[in-house]
């Protein structure tokens, strides 16, 4: 019997390295406040760009580009974005969550050394990707996946991530003279941190609740408890 070529052992892995996985998972934080002014050195940026670059992507069309911003002035007109877009999302909730909404951070922009864009080229791969034929929005989902293993590699670096989505798309369109094939996915703060929740902080504050697994999961259809 030949070998399979390129195939290699698949087991399961030891015992502390398997809690060294689900740790970074469990433990890692969306980050807004506590970001140190320790600089990230580049082999650890770079270790965290290559975690995210081995993320599973839709015909391996890896549609990711990845925009180092250290800037001040380039940060302050984020934050700018931000400050505006955050202003109009205030209004659109309830009254009654109003002001818990204006009371919460949601952002670290200033504070955090690094912010890091992460894009999506909805033309990487060409006009037909294989298993983007039916679904385009395939190449930003492979996009979140890089933003992903990049958020785990980070806890496991100590190095505290944070995602700020509070933008009008065109303001970053501008911002980062992004071609209209690129969309900006993912603003995220880098920066090291010493402590971070030890639940999300939008549970500490009573924003939200995690919703129990077991409300989650179906078996065989939609609504069917499992
Ligand atoms: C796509 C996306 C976008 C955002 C976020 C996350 C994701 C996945 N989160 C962070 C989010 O609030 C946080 O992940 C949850 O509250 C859960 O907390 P932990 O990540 O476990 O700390 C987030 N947080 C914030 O303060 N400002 C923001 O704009 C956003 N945007």
């Amino acid at each position: 019997m030949t070998a399979e070529p390129f195939l290699t052992d698949a087991g399961p892995f030891a015992e502390a390295e398997r809690a060294a996985v689900y740790r970074a998972i469990h433990t890692r934080r969306d980050v807004r406040s506590q970001f140190t002014d320790r600089p990230i050195n580049d082999a650890t940026l770079l270790r965290l760009l290559t975690a995210a670059h081995h993320a599973p992507s839709v015909g391996l069309s890896q549609p990711w580009n990845f925009i180092v911003i250290r800037s001040e002035a380039v940060k302050l007109r984020a934050q700018t974005a931000f400050a505006k877009a955050n202003a109009e999302a205030q209004a659109m909730f309830p009254e009654d969550r109003r002001a818990l909404y204006s009371s919460l951070k949601l952002e670290g922009i200033l504070t955090a050394p690094i912010s890091l864009c992460v894009t999506c080229d909805h033309s990487r791969g060409g006009p037909v990707v294989l298993g983007r034929t039916h679904q385009p929005q395939m190449d930003v989902y492979s996009t979140v996946c890089a933003v992903q293993n990049l958020m785990l590699a980070a806890r496991a670096e100590g190095i505290g991530v944070g995602w700020v989505s509070i933008f009008d798309p065109a303001d970053m369109q501008q911002l980062l003279d992004l071609p209209n094939h690129v969309s900006a996915v993912a603003w995220l703060c880098l920066g090291h941190v010493d402590a971070l929740y030890s639940e999300p902080e939008l549970q500490a504050k009573g924003w939200a609740q995690r919703v129990p697994l077991a409300d989650l999961v179906f078996a065989e259809r939609w609504g069917r408890r499992a």
